[in-house]
């Protein structure tokens, strides 16, 4: 073994002296290339000879800035690539391999072996690979077999052969600290080492250690919807971002990073993963919220609630007289028999009820909303919806004309141009100048007539109509969403089932927060939908590729809304129902009715049941908290049993706290999080811990996962980790409910190391099906 150890430091060292040799080379390019772009960038406009007197020079002009933007294009994109593969190599640098499979390939007589890293590397003739990337097609044995017969499929077809060793390395700055011959299951041994240590700011890559199941998901490529359904620590995001990397990889000449978006919880969240795909040498995905989506789409007509401030409501106001209606509507509103409802509804409003705005002019309406009905309503009706729309805005385009054409000799235009500034009247003449075709300095001999003046003023004064109507602003959508719940009734005609029985109350609170501005978050997906029903999808068809991540807190709802936003995208869906969280998240939700949205034919489910994150004893106990414990397989990493401490008082409370928190910093714990119930909690416990040296409150909005001690509501630590977790109050008066426990649940599992709870009084029911023997109480 000494002698093999010796051998493989001895490639080790080779292989790294090749990389430094490229290293050397590609930084000398990179320089060079960046000098580059910067002297484009600086002498840009002294390449291009500005000159807009004729059409000619204009359009000379007009190349000649095309070709200086092209060169610089070129040259950016060189530097990039150079800059990327450079930083590449120098992560080699330090580890170059961490993998190794001996494979003897069907009808080829020698055995050849496969080192397996985060990219490719030849030797200086380009012919032998001294380093595969890892998700190179034969790579994929590394992560599917154990020695005995093996196969991996190529674009060419499937190659069958034995795979005779699998190895694991460790090397660290070009050292090798260990190898490990692992026949079985890929490095427990190294798993063992990457799983015990601690947190850090962001979240790493798992190439060296991907497990069988996890590699199904990256490598997954066929239908349409990929769902993984997992444990909490089973490696959901994990497994998601490394599948980017492997779709950046295997269609790397037709797929670019812009084309795939990642939905994510929140901006913390966002922060924490962003790490994974640049050490893997690519760039990263886009990355945006569904609430950042709805702001943007909404936030010009409401103030949309986020989702957050619905979860502190529902996780603070429950004894409000207005609790239960508001739970309620957040349900319903989710739900597949509103979704239909509005559906119905807008079939509906083919043939009546469609609601108009005036269009306006200085006041008056020039055209009324009777008028722009009954126009509506009086075309084709065998056309489609939009073509109607569009019919009626050609219509409304050549009213506003004739409008425009009769102003012209009323007296207010007379009135304008007699208040018109001296600038604003230099800037008409110098216009209606160039219009007649004046240059230079022949513009001062134009003779400005009051007619084209006027004609000019009243075209600008009109242009403004001319947008609204192009932008559908004459359709009282508003209006139209709120029609749904002007009386309770008028709903049963488009819907089938029943009504919650507090509809009467949730239409009521639906009409009053719209007459105020504002759109409750569990109304801004359905507004949107019927929004674009009504006036057609803005869809997007450059995005190839979304992965939905906490999947479980999204309504079916939403789904909808995603793939019909984004008609020609791939989806990959994870999630985790026992972390749903959302209010809307009825008790039997299931990814089922995902299924629906491609159909089964073009849709996978895989299971991820091993759990990877927490120790396992914390997952031995966080799993008897929901239905199914069995499922969730811990990974045998050994630490301390949870701990409950049943204080009597908030005063003891604190000072348990604080002495906790320094013993788990004393040990060498990096990110210990006080997690609470909800912001409210947190704020109160942030007040009473302030003296805790370097506390940290993270609230909603907060945008990076911050590392020491932090003070934080549990929907917050949603997908993210920490080395120590104190559960801040797991007593009955604060967990008193069967709907928390989800929420519960989600809280203790964001644990690695170490779970201490605290309760003041009596602890929470929630824990009544956790066996004894599954923690330590005191
Ligand atoms: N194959 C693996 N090798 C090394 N570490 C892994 C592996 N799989 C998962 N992990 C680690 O386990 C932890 C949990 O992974 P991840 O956050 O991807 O899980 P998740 O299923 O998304 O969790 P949750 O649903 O609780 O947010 C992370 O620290 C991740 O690095």
């Amino acid at each position: 073994m000494e002698s093999t150890f010796q051998h493989e430091q001895q490639r080790v060292d080779r292989v790294t002296e090749i990389i430094e040799g490229r290293i050397l080379k590609l930084g000398e390019d990179t320089t060079r290339q960046r000098n580059e772009v910067v002297k484009i960038r600086k002498y840009f406009w002294d390449e291009v000879k500005v000159n807009v007197d004729t059409f000619d020079d204009y359009l000379e002009t007009i190349i000649g800035l095309r070709q200086e933007a092209q060169a610089l294009a070129v040259s950016q994109s060189t530097h990039r690539l150079s800059s990327k593969k450079l930083s590449t190599l120098q992560r080699m640098k330090k580890s170059p391999y961490f993998g190794r499979i001996d494979f003897s390939e069907e009808g080829v007589p020698t055995e050849e072996q496969i080192y397996i890293g985060i990219s490719t590397l030849t030797d200086d003739s380009g012919e032998d690979f001294l380093v595969y990337d890892w998700r190179a097609p034969i790579s994929s044995i590394y992560y599917d077999h154990h020695p005995g017969m093996a196969s991996y499929v190529t674009p060419g077809g499937v190659i069958h052969g034995r795979l005779e060793k699998k190895w694991q390395y460790l090397i660290r700055d070009g050292v090798l600290q260990s190898m490990f011959d692992t026949s079985l299951t890929i490095g427990d041994e190294i798993l063992q080492i990457v799983l015990g240590k601690g947190t850090d700011k962001h979240m790493h890559n798992i190439v060296a250690t991907i497990q069988q199941e996890q590699n199904r998901i990256i490598r997954h490529d066929s239908g349409r919807l990929l769902i993984v359904h997992g444990a909490a620590g089973s490696g959901k995001t994990s497994a998601a971002l490394q599948r980017i990397a492997y779709l950046l990889y295997k269609y790397r000449d037709s797929m670019s990073a812009d084309q795939i978006i990642l939905f994510s919880p929140n901006s913390l969240f966002n922060n924490y993963v962003s790490n994974v795909l640049p050490e893997l040498g690519e760039e990263n995905m886009q990355q945006v919220t569904f609430q950042e989506y709805l702001n943007h789409r909404l936030s010009d007509g409401f103030k949309v609630e986020n989702p957050y401030e619905q979860l502190e409501y529902v996780l603070t106001a429950e004894n409000t007289s207005s609790y239960r209606s508001r739970v309620e509507g957040i349900r319903f509103k989710a739900s597949t028999p509103f979704f239909e409802a509005i559906e119905s509804y807008r079939r509906g409003l083919e043939t009546s009820k469609m609601l108009f705005k005036d269009i306006l002019f200085r006041g008056k309406p020039i055209v009324t909303k009777q008028e722009i009905e009954d126009i509506f309503y009086s075309s084709d009706t065998s056309l489609r919806f939009h073509n109607r729309l569009e019919k009626l805005k050609d219509w409304l385009m050549k009213r506003v004309n004739e409008v425009r054409k009769n102003e012209l000799t009323k007296p207010w235009v007379e009135e304008e141009i007699e208040l018109l500034s001296d600038e604003a009247y230099h800037k008409a003449h110098k216009h209606l100048a160039k219009k007649k075709g004046f240059k230079g300095a022949a513009v001062a001999d134009y003779e400005m007539e009051p007619t084209e003046l006027g004609r000019l003023i009243v075209q600008q004064r009109f242009k403004p109509l001319r947008k609204q109507i192009e932008e559908n602003a004459f359709i009282d959508m508003k209006g139209i969403y709120k029609q749904l719940f002007t009386s309770p009734q008028y709903i049963e005609q488009w819907i089938e089932g029943d009504l919650p029985a507090e509809w009467q109350s949730i239409c009521l609170t639906t009409l009053s927060t719209i007459d105020e501005g504002k759109l409750l978050y569990e109304d801004a997906t359905p507004y949107l939908l019927l929004n674009e029903l009504i006036q057609g999808f803005q869809t997007n068809r450059t995005i190839k590729h979304i992965v939905v991540d906490e999947a479980q807190d999204y309504s079916p709802f939403q789904f909808e809304y995603l793939r019909r936003l984004f008609p020609t995208a791939k989806m990959t869906v994870l999630g985790d129902f026992n972390q749903a969280i959302f209010a809307h998240a009825s008790a039997r939700v299931d990814f089922q009715v995902l299924t629906g949205l491609f159909g089964p034919e073009n849709t996978e489910v895989v299971n991820l049941s091993r759990s990877y994150r927490s120790t396992k004893p914390i997952i031995e106990f966080t799993r008897q908290l929901v239905p199914n414990s069995e499922q969730i397989i811990p990974f045998e990493r050994d630490g301390e049993h949870p701990v409950l401490t049943k204080l009597a008082s908030s005063g003891e409370l604190h000072s348990c706290i604080t002495s906790k928190v320094s013993e788990l910093q004393n040990v060498g714990y990096n990110t210990i999080a006080i997690i609470c119930k909800s912001g409210e909690e947190s704020e109160r416990a942030y007040n009473a811990l302030s003296g805790i040296d370097g506390i940290k409150h993270v609230r909603n909005g907060s945008m990076e996962y911050e590392q020491g001690v932090v003070v934080i509501p549990s929907y917050l630590a949603k997908g993210i980790e920490f080395d120590a977790v104190i559960i801040y109050d797991a007593s009955e008066h604060v967990y008193n409910d069967e709907s928390l426990r989800r929420i519960f649940y989600t809280a203790c599992t964001r644990a690695m190391h170490y779970l201490q709870l605290y309760c003041v009084g009596e602890p929470t029911n929630l824990l009544e099906g956790v066996s004894n023997e599954s923690y330590v109480q005191n």
